[in-house]
């Protein structure tokens, strides 16, 4: 079933599982599930609260250990602990922000670039992933916090400089400007953009999304949908975790729905959407809005 709408934009497999089964002491949070993303594809994972949608994300993080099955990045057993993720080119958000709110706005990118250092381009020939916007001038971030004498020693060029990488994440997302703020200070909309150019700095091959469209008003998540799709769109594989389903529906190139921790259904987000077995997981509700 994995796979097979795959489209044709969508590069090698970046994702691959098989079988995965996860048990916590009697219950089976996950049982014998299969899932791929290739690269340059978006795919969502939804389902009913505690269907293992976070499960999934874990285990393939290395945060939860398989009872049974297989989890490949790039054909490569996943790493089996965080701190293989970034040089295996896996970076996450979490389903909370997950920020540091003593920190300034850069601060907290730069921990997502400290994370990567000497990892970033450590993750195969195929390069790293980064999402400017279309027609962004990349030669003066206007919201540069550094100090001249800083700007002077470090060149935008030097892409080892993990405040330049943080600052240009920032920029690619219209947060530049906000770079020396404490993160607290920002609308919960700019938090979660925050958060996202965390992930994004480590120029990952394989993106998880924990809900990034939680919380979020419908202009917020048009601009999300943009986002996702230019990341992708530099090939890099998507996976999100999402309850608003008509953000899914909309953006993802296939879905993935889990039920009691099995996979029910498996996708284009259209067939999906017509599934009787799907509108049954979500108690009758239609599957057309959260
Ligand atoms: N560490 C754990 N120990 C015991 N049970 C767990 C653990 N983590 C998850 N579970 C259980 O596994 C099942 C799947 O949980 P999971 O969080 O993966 O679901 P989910 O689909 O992400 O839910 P939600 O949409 O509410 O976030 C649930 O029954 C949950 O209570």
């Amino acid at each position: 079933m994995p796979g097979q709408e795959t489209p044709a934009h969508a590069g090698a497999m970046r994702l691959q599982v098989r079988g995965l089964t996860v048990r916590f002491g009697g219950l089976a949070a996950l049982t014998d599930v299969d899932l791929d993303v290739a690269d340059g594809q978006v795919v969502g994972l939804i389902g009913p609260n505690g269907a293992g949608k976070t499960t999934v994300f874990n285990a393939v993080c290395g945060l939860v250990r398989p009872t049974a099955g297989t989890v490949t990045v790039a054909g490569r057993p996943a790493p089996r602990t965080p701190s293989g993720l970034a040089p295996a080119g896996v970076a996450r958000t979490l389903q909370g922000l997950g920020l540091f709110p003593g920190l300034t706005v850069l601060e907290n990118v730069e921990v997502g670039a400290l994370a990567t250092r000497g990892g970033a381009h450590a993750h195969g020939p195929d390069g790293p992933a980064r999402a400017p916007r279309s027609g962004a001038a990349r030669t003066a971030d206007p919201g540069d916090a550094r100090t001249a004498d800083q700007r002077d020693a470090r060149t935008p060029d030097r892409r080892d400089d993990t405040a330049g990488r943080a600052l240009r994440a920032l920029a690619d997302l219209d947060l530049a400007d906000r770079a020396a703020l404490p993160v607290g200070a920002l609308p919960y909309p700019e938090q979660k953009r925050v958060a996202l150019a965390r992930a994004l700095v480590a120029e990952p091959r394989l993106l998880l999304l924990d809900e990034p469209a939680g919380g979020l008003g419908a202009a917020d998540i048009a601009e999300l949908d943009a986002t996702v799709r230019r990341v992708a769109a530099t090939g890099c594989a998507v996976l999100l975790v999402e309850h608003h389903v008509d953000f899914v529906m909309e953006l993802c190139d296939r879905v993935v729905v889990l039920d009691f921790g099995r996979v029910i259904a498996d996708g284009r987000p259209d067939a999906v959407r017509r599934d009787p077995a799907v509108t049954a997981a979500y108690l009758g509700i239609e599957v057309t809005a959260r």
